[in-house]
């Protein structure tokens, strides 16, 4: 037993005695509080005497009912805050603690013991603190240094000074099991046995064991941009979260929960991931994929492709006709190139080359496509473009004035008041009386005069029509973003050979009312460059994980969105498993977003979550895979196992699940390429008991054996993981090596390959260099 054993567990036990004290003072102090919210809001109405007879009193009853409010929300707010340092104690009734350093201050004599914790804790004086939140600045050295000379960053400035020693410790349900002095043990004990714990249905928070690399992303705080490229299982969506709950700690005046975004890959990654920060004690971020703003702001037009549709026919599709045009097309529109040039587009617009739509009303053109384009391009040339069309839309809903005077004499609006409903009209003489000054009891004396009745209707049947001219609409976006596709002058830039047929199918889609998911994006930048870019200022941070699957249009798009917020995305381009995907690793566009000052870059190579073996394997599979550095973690070498045929694949696959489950192993996951392949699988093992069907539209992270296209797999791991088919017949294409890797990389402790027939080139690196074992038969 470690000599410090004793010590440490009474320190606990007195830690611990704070912690259930704190925790009875505040059930009672949020029950009370409770209570009293509870009563202000029933009796709410008994305080506020409600009396409008004079101006006076009519005063006095808003502020009387204001103040009432403001003490309703002052409850709320202190009951909700006593509520969330609650859970938090809760949190730290079972881990207090996970750290300790002994840090001496330059020029001060006496050395500090600081503990470390997910939240600060104070002795029963409110003087001293017994526990320090992760995320105080003295914390960061436990993060940063081994012992030795080590500083940390204040508000007030450097602290400079000595870390004389520092402690890790394993403490479960208030009992201390272990604890580790690092200053003189060698490796990472605690480490080894998190990473080699079994899955869980949602991510863990990695407080206790933040690297010194991911210490550096999680507080990074200067610039506008943080880019982070790290290996498959490096720490990214963990450092992504911690780093939510730093910012939510150090900025707690000033940024909520709800003004910080993830865009993530997918709706069942989200839910993998919700439990981190409330785990920390704080709120969840806002979750968002960009598919749903995508579909926020195009669907009511379009018919829009999914990013998953287009994978599927990526993956599927290799036989048809077009295959080779679709995926040419898809790369060239998610390209800097293409980019740039629809920037350059809008611009010659302002020239030449904007389509309108006639302006209708009850089936009739009241003014044409060719009278907008002769007023656009005929008058204030000088000024910029936006402001052209402010002058375009009040020469509009001038001509809409007149149009509406020549309409009072059309036989249908006599018609439609001889159709009014009473009710309506009713409403109609209110509105009436009240603009011509009658006082509510004066009203039923007014007369309405016909004409201005009949102003009303037409005013009211018009009012479609200024709500379009408000909004742009009449602007014909679908045929400006066509022309690029029809007139072979407008795009300044190389094209691919396959030119043509894109052309094509890009109209024959907007001809069906269709977007592909590779039109979307640049479709809806164009239409924002024409109209103005919608904007949210009060987000001040997005993180954008999985980035490597975003095209420069995506990003532009979400800096323009976003302008108050401050941008961290995360990506791994070994992962890139989109048909867009670069060939090689482009951080410039990144760069250039906000610029070479605003913008840091981190790498990371080290990867925590498989075992030695597996890291040692899928890094064979991929270019320059030898910076990637393996945690060491022992495990068996992963498994291939060649098979003649399918039924032979299946039964030996559902003999390897039982095998993992007699292991020990709860979290499989049998990874298909694509949904249709996975359909196949998963019909086919559907004997092994519990098994599970993953497809897009899966909301929540199941648990269990689960059958999953690799590209759902992105982003989350399995204890085991069983690749289904991985012969060349299935993985042969060369663009396939990158989903190939982040299928390997899900898994945490075992990794089994099977194939039919011959195995994939994928993996002739690793059989050369004994990286798999071979198993004949199972
Ligand atoms: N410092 C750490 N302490 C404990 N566990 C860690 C640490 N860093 C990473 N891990 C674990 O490693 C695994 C991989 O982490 P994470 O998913 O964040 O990596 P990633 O880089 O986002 O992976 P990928 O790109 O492959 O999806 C997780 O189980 C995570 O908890």
């Amino acid at each position: 037993m470690n000599p410090h054993s004793q010590q440490e567990q009474e320190r606990l036990n007195n830690v611990m005695n704070v912690i259930n004290d704190q925790i009875q003072q505040l059930e009672s102090d949020t029950l009370k509080l409770r209570n009293e919210v509870i009563n202000t809001r029933k009796h709410f109405w008994d305080e506020v005497k409600v009396n409008m007879d004079t101006f006076d009193d009519y005063l006095e009853t808003i502020i009387n009912l204001r103040q009432e409010a403001q003490a309703l929300s002052v409850g709320e707010s202190t009951h909700n805050h006593a509520a969330k340092r609650l859970a938090t104690l809760q949190r730290m009734k079972s881990v207090p603690y996970f750290g300790r350093i002994d840090f001496l201050e330059d020029g001060l004599t006496e050395q500090e013991q600081i503990y470390i914790g997910i939240s600060s804790l104070m002795d029963s004086s409110g003087e001293d603190f017994l526990i320090y939140d992760w995320r105080a600045p003295v914390s960061s050295v436990y993060y940063d240094y081994e012992p030795g000379p080590a500083q940390y960053i204040t508000p007030g400035g450097k602290v400079n000074g000595e870390l004389k020693k520092k402690w890790q410790y394993v403490i479960r349900n208030g009992k201390l099991e272990s604890l580790f002095d690092t200053s003189l043990t060698i490796g990472d004990e605690i480490l080894q046995k998190v990473l080699g714990k079994g899955a869980d249905k949602y991510m863990q928070s990695i407080v206790a064991t933040i690297q010194k690399d991911q210490n550096r992303i999680i507080r990074h705080d200067q610039g506008r941009m943080l880019i982070v490229h790290g290996a498959a299982g490096s720490g990214k969506t963990s450092a992504a979260l911690q780093r939510i709950a730093f910012l939510l700690y150090k900025y707690r005046d000033f940024i909520k929960a709800d003004q910080i975004i993830l865009f993530s890959p997918n709706n069942m990654f989200n839910s993998y991931v919700s439990n981190v920060l409330p785990e920390l004690g704080e709120e969840n971020m806002q979750q968002d994929t960009f598919q749903e703003y995508l579909d926020h702001r195009l669907s009511k037009e379009f018919q829009l492709e999914t990013p998953f549709d287009q994978l599927e026919y990526v993956l599927t599709a290799a036989d048809s006709p077009s295959y080779r045009a679709r995926i040419k097309g898809i790369q060239f529109k998610a390209s800097y190139q293409f980019f740039e040039a629809i920037k350059l587009y809008r611009e010659t617009l302002e020239k030449s080359g904007l389509l309108f739509k006639d302006i209708k009303f009850r089936g009739k053109t009241i003014i044409s496509a060719q009278q907008l384009s002769e007023k656009f391009y005929g008058e204030h040339l000088s000024l910029s473009f936006p402001s052209r069309l402010e002058k375009l839309q009040i020469w509009l809903m001038n001509k809409i004035k007149e149009a509406e005077k020549i309409e009072r004499s059309e036989p249908w609006v006599e018609e439609e008041i001889e159709l009014l409903s009473n009710d309506a009209y009713h409403k109609i003489h209110k509105y009436l009386a009240k603009k011509h000054g009658f006082e509510r009891e004066e009203q039923a004396d007014y007369e309405m005069e016909p004409n201005e009745l009949k102003q009303v209707i037409i005013r009211l049947k018009m009012k479609a029509v200024r709500q379009q001219i408000k909004e742009l609409e009449f602007i014909d976006l679908e045929g400006v973003y066509k022309q690029l596709f029809t007139d072979p002058l407008i795009l300044k830039v190389a094209v691919p050979d396959e030119w043509k047929e894109i052309c094509q199918e890009t109209v024959q889609m907007l001809d069906e009312g269709k977007l592909h998911y590779e039109d979307a994006t640049p479709f809806l930048f164009l239409q924002e460059l024409i109209q103005g870019f919608q904007t949210n200022r009060s987000i001040k941070h997005i993180l954008i994980d999985e980035a490597q699957d975003y095209s420069p249009f995506q990003f532009e798009s979400l800096k323009r969105l976003f302008p108050s917020a401050k941008m961290t995305v995360l990506g791994d381009f070994n992962q890139a498993i989109f048909a867009h995907a670069r060939e090689v690793a482009d951080f410039q566009m990144l760069t250039n977003l906000y610029g070479e000052e605003q913008t840091e870059v981190i790498n990371m190579t080290r990867s925590y979550r498989s075992t030695k073996p597996i890291i040692e394997f899928t890094r064979s599979l991929i270019a320059n895979g030898e910076n990637i550095i393996p945690f060491d973690r022992d495990g068996d070498l992963p498994v291939l196992a060649q098979v003649g045929n399918k039924s032979e694949l299946h039964m030996s696959i559902m003999f390897k699940v039982l095998k993992l489950q007699s292991k020990g192993y709860e979290n499989i996951a049998i990874i298909c390429k694509s949904a249709e392949e996975s359909k196949q699988a998963f019909e086919e093992l559907s004997k092994i008991e519990g098994i599970k069907l993953i497809k897009t539209g899966t909301a929540e992270f199941e648990q269990g054996v689960v059958v999953i296209p690799s590209y759902l797999a992105k982003g989350i791991e399995f204890e085991a993981v069983i690749i289904y088919d991985a012969s060349e017949q299935v993985y042969g294409d060369e663009s396939l090596r990158r989903i190939f890797y982040t299928a390997c990389t899900r898994a945490m402790h075992e990794l089994h390959l099977y194939s039919v027939g011959k195995p994939s080139h994928f993996i002739k690196k690793a059989l050369e260099n004994n990286l798999l074992t071979l198993e004949s038969n199972s």
